[in-house]
């Protein structure tokens, strides 16, 4: 039969063993949706499991090279099998839960680091079903490109498996579904205009969400974030291969500009505090933008703003320091709630940035959850104005196009005498999610401030790649 009939054949069969019905649903995620599929119930009809296997077979074996197939637990396990079996591939079973004695393995089946293995799974909504097997099959070292579904529901699941360099095929989309059912009297016009309109409207919800931030590259997080400064820079991050931001916090101008011409090569972003130096003068912001230029880094004034929207507005752009002129982007706290983020918005002409203080490093800070939750939720209403996030944790925000820039951090853990906390690159990087980090007194106050800067960065440039790779213990 030839491979477009089959594919007729598959749709009216879905239909005839209900795994797909009309009428009003409401999704795991409280949405009504005019359209739902269960093809858990395919199990019980050989005919219809022997079509798809051969259906995947073809799509299989046209351009996909794979030494393993591996089905997303558990509709798409049998037939991971059918379709291992036809094509002569070996199969790797994935556990949801890892078993709590004997080998407490994840991945059930031989294999050797560097294999790939081709994903199976009945439907696609978002995607994140796929990444949870994507992500486990990568942690072994597998690798993981391709996966093959039965159906697209259309709702965003194919690019945000895209973002995470999975290509997806399909058999079915929802559309080619629908229009096969009308086509066949299966379904009235007035059915299939419902669930149009319900795919032109509702995409999976939180998809952004859904995508872990941790196992993407900083490039791809750049084609995410809808903030310019971010954007930017991700993109110097991967290009000079360092998350390094350097905290000048000195009091002599010249100092500053000795050490950058130093470190400037080695790190991504200069955090100053500007208003501790003691001869601040034009001449010096002339010769940062100049370094800024000359070793592709962006500057951070960690100002820290704290007031009303109009005196922020006021010291944003005013007085001796004037430092939206010069600076990429500024710190603020969320604690005078919007007006602060309505005040730097307006005088930030789109070109600039602002780090959002979600946490703090030092110990005994009155920061909560609650607080943290809340500072999240006000800056997910400033897209374009939010660089980031300064906090200490990989949960506190998931938009991968936002960056997490963490202060605290040194090689050793340990504490200085005023309640700073510091932890090592291995645990912020790996551990809690930091993409920027920030290191003051643990290169400024170094013997050889160069040879610091690039121990630092060549350890964090490490735990980045590492954290990626998905190799994270
Ligand atoms: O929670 C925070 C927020 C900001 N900082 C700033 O980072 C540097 C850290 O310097 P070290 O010498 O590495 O301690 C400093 O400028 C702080 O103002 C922070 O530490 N914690």
């Amino acid at each position: 039969m030839e491979y477009d009939k089959k594919i007729i054949e598959l749709a009216l069969s879905l239909y005839k063993i209900d795994a797909v019905k009309f009428g009003e649903f409401m999704t795991k995620s409280g949405i009504n949706t005019p359209v739902y599929f269960d093809l858990r119930v395919i199990v019980s009809y050989p005919e219809v499991m022997e079509l798809i296997t051969s259906l995947l077979y073809e799509f299989a074996i046209v351009d996909s090279k794979f030494e393993h197939v591996c089905g997303v637990p558990y509709t798409a396990l049998p037939i991971a099998t059918l379709l291992s079996v036809k094509v002569k591939k070996s199969m790797l079973m994935r556990r949801k839960e890892a078993k709590s004695y004997g080998t407490k393995k994840v991945i059930e089946g031989h294999y050797k680091v560097g294999e790939k293995c081709l994903i199976i799974e009945d439907v696609v909504t978002s995607g994140s079903s796929v990444m949870e097997t994507v992500n486990d099959l990568r942690k072994e070292g597998l690798k993981a490109e391709e996966a093959i579904i039965i159906l697209d529901r259309e709702q965003g699941g194919r690019q945000n498996l895209e973002v995470n360099d999975v290509k997806m095929k399909a058999l079915l989309t929802m559309s080619k579904l629908i229009e096969i059912l009308v086509e066949n009297n299966k379904i009235n016009k007035a059915t299939a205009n419902d669930v149009k309109y319900y795919l032109q409207n509702v995409k999976a919800p939180n998809t952004v969400a859904k995508i872990n931030r941790m196992a993407l590259a900083f490039e791809k997080r750049a084609e995410m974030s809808k903030n310019a400064i971010a954007k930017q820079l991700f993109n110097i991050m991967a290009v000079k291969k360092t998350n390094l931001c350097i905290s000048v916090d000195l009091t002599s101008s010249t100092q500053i500009l000795e050490l950058l011409e130093k470190v400037g090569n080695h790190v991504c972003l200069v955090k100053t505090h500007v208003d501790i130096i003691e001869d601040f003068s034009s001449d010096f912001i002339t010769s940062l933008k100049e370094l800024a230029k000359k070793y592709n880094f962006l500057i951070l004034e960690d100002r820290k703003y704290a007031d009303i929207g109009n005196t922020v507005a006021l010291q944003y752009t005013g007085g001796l320091y004037n430092i939206s002129n010069w600076a990429d982007c500024v710190t603020c706290h969320s604690l005078p709630g919007e007006g602060i983020l309505k005040a730097l918005n307006i005088k930030s002409n789109c070109d600039k940035g602002v780090f959002l203080l979600a946490e703090m490093s030092c110990e005994g800070n009155l920061i909560t959850p609650e607080y943290t939750n809340e500072t999240v939720k006000m800056a997910e209403k400033y897209p374009d104005l939010i660089t980031g996030f300064v906090c200490q944790h990989k949960d506190t925000f998931k938009d991968p196009g936002v960056i997490q820039l963490t202060p605290g951090v040194q090689l050793q853990s340990s504490k200085d005498d005023l309640g700073q906390v510091y932890n090592t690159p291995e645990k912020v990087v790996l551990e809690n999610g930091g993409d920027v980090i920030v290191v003051g007194r643990g290169i400024v106050s170094a013997k050889n401030p160069e040879s610091e800067a690039i121990l630092y960065k060549d350890t964090l440039w490490k735990c980045y790649i590492k954290r990626i790779s998905g190799k994270v213990e």
